[in-house]
């Protein structure tokens, strides 16, 4: 499996099964696409802002509704594996990707359905965002990592916007290329910067200015 990161800006996601695990999915997906979530039942709190329709389809109903909301993903969510089949294979026929809840991607790629896509755990600080997956083997373990992660890379989302603030400003002089690397990636190591970012004590700005001064020199 090859991680990528997709933007579901102005694409849709319907979700079969509206318990926990189909209330988390819709609540993720719902920060960017429009997702509809078909359930007998809504006893979760929080589904986002998805549409929550219901309704109990068989295997049979399964791919009128795909054809009618032709999702870019599909997931599975529910206890019933034949509607969670059915739900596989509408979404293979109309070019959809498909996330099966139900069924552990461990098995291995060759067992896996073509189009299947796996929900990693994630952690976001402004742009920055990191996903672990563990092939679907333990999605415990995956939780547990992000976890630690978590409080490793807080910061980052301010350091990628003044990094990105400062590359942009370090093309404008005559530093060379290989200055400017050196520059930025001092900035980044550096533990001053850092942690003026997480405390907002010192201003981080300044702190950066200095180190790319100690790495490269004054300005030119
Ligand atoms: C394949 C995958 C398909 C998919 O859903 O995309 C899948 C499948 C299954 N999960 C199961 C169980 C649990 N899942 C969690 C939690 C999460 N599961 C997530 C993803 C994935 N789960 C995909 C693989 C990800 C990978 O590659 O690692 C996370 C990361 C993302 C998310 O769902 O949002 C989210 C953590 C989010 C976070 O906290 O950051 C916990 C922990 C808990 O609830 O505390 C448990 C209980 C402990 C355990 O079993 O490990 C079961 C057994 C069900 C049963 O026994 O009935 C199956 C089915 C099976 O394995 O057969
Ligand atoms: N991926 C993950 O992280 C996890 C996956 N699972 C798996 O995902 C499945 C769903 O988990 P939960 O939400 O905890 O289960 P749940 O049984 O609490 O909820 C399932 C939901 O599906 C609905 N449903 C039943 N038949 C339906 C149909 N024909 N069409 C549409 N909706 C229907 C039910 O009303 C209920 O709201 C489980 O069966 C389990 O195999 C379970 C735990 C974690």
């Amino acid at each position: 499996m090859i991680p990528l990161y997709h933007d579901f800006t102005d694409e849709s996601v319907l979700v079969f099964g509206g318990g926990p695990v189909g209330a988390r999915k819709a609540r993720r997906f719902a920060a960017e696409a429009n997702v509809i979530v078909v359930s007998p039942r809504f006893e979760e709190d929080d589904y986002g802002d998805a549409e929550c329709v219901r309704a109990e389809p068989t295997p049979d109903d399964v791919s009128d509704w795909v054809s009618r909301v032709e999702p870019a993903l599909v997931v599975a969510a529910t206890p019933d594996g034949g509607v969670n089949d059915a739900a596989e294979r509408a979404a293979q026929e109309t070019g959809a990707l498909v996330n099966r809840a139900d069924e552990s991607a461990a098995a291995g790629d060759g067992d896996r359905a073509a189009r299947s896509a796996v929900v990693p755990a994630t952690i976001e600080d402004g742009d920055v965002r990191v996903a672990i997956s563990t092939g679907g083997a333990s999605p415990a373990l995956a939780k547990y990592l992000r976890e630690r992660i978590e409080s490793e890379i807080d910061g980052a989302g301010a350091m990628a916007e003044l990094t990105g603030q400062l590359r942009q400003e370090l093309r404008e002089t005559d530093y060379t290329p290989d200055e400017r690397r050196a520059a930025v990636r001092a900035v980044v190591q550096s533990p001053k910067v850092w942690k003026a970012l997480r405390t907002g004590e010192s201003k981080a700005r300044q702190e950066a200015d200095r180190v790319i001064r100690n790495t490269v020199g004054g300005e030119r």
